[in-house]
């Protein structure tokens, strides 16, 4: 379990997140949504190592990790423009950080992950030879060669669409099952934070505003802000939500009067990105 305790971070006088406290499973998926600004990134770098906490505590496991180094931590971040090598193959990305790691993973383990990213025919082609979700999926497999306790994902679907989105969906979540792996996800959508994430996390000026499961937030907003930031994007994308949600929305909300029928949930499981 990693338990963040009492964060708080300031750079000079500014405060910009305060008393942070929550505790994620194991195995679990949380997104971390809120508007530009309300802190994700920071809190991210916080628990990767990137950033010094101002005050509080993170633990995992029970072990305190609050002034460990990064590279100590063991975790690993998978960045938005996906950081790998133009000039390198699928493979050669993949197997880069075994470099300096030879025996994190055994062959057989890489193989295992390869073919569970469904990224076997792409091996030889170079990196600029490949679309952006199966960019994304090498970038994955990178980092998970190196079986890190904790995987963080900054923003992995801003630069994707449609099916290959929801493609993406399904392997983290596959991965995150699979290797029983706690996922952190930044994310400034909430579309794609209620319809990945076992929980979701919202900041708002640097304070959480809820930390619940999509179902809770979607049929009982912690306050004006979620219900604002929520609705306003369920405006846009209502469809989608609903799809998911159509049974938590409540009945007489001006929202849900105003939309359609939801149609059944489309499976996108078997889509290749
Ligand atoms: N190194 C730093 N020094 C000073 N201020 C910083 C530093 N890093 C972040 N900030 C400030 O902290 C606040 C939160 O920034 P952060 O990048 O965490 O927000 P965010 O929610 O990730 O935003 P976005 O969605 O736009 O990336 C911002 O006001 C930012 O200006």
């Amino acid at each position: 379990m990693l338990e963040l305790r009492h964060i708080s971070k300031s750079f000079g006088d500014r405060q910009v997140l305060s008393d942070i406290s929550l505790s994620i499973n194991k195995g679990e998926i949380v997104s971390i949504l809120g508007p530009s600004g309300c802190g994700k990134t920071t809190l991210l770098n916080l628990i990767l190592g990137l950033t010094e906490l101002t005050e509080g505590q993170l633990v995992l496991d029970g072990e305190d990790l609050s002034h460990v180094s990064m590279k100590d931590r063991g975790f690993n971040i998978v960045f938005q423009d996906f950081a790998l090598f133009p000039n390198l193959n699928a493979r050669e990305n993949i197997l880069y950080g075994l470099r300096n790691n030879p025996n994190a993973s055994t062959p057989q383990e890489v193989e295992d992950l390869i073919d569970l990213l469904g990224l076997r025919k792409h091996l030889d082609q170079r990196i600029d030879e490949l679309s952006g979700g199966q960019k994304q999926r090498v970038a994955i497999a990178r980092t998970l060669v190196l079986k890190p306790r904790l995987l963080l994902l900054d923003e992995p679907l801003s630069a994707l669409d449609g099916i290959i989105k929801e493609s993406i969906k399904e392997r983290i979540r596959t991965v995150a099952r699979q290797y029983q792996l706690t996922t952190l996800i930044v994310t400034h959508d909430p579309e794609e934070a209620l319809t990945l994430s076992d929980r979701v996390l919202i900041i708002n000026e640097g304070k959480i505003a809820q930390f619940a499961e999509p179902q809770t937030i979607i049929s009982n907003p912690a306050n004006d802000f979620i219900r604002q930031f929520i609705l306003s994007q369920l405006n846009i994308k209502r469809s989608n939500i609903l799809k998911l949600f159509s049974e938590s929305l409540p009945q007489t909300t001006p929202a849900s009067s105003r939309i359609a029928k939801p149609q059944p949930f489309q499976e996108f499981g078997h889509a290749v990105a």
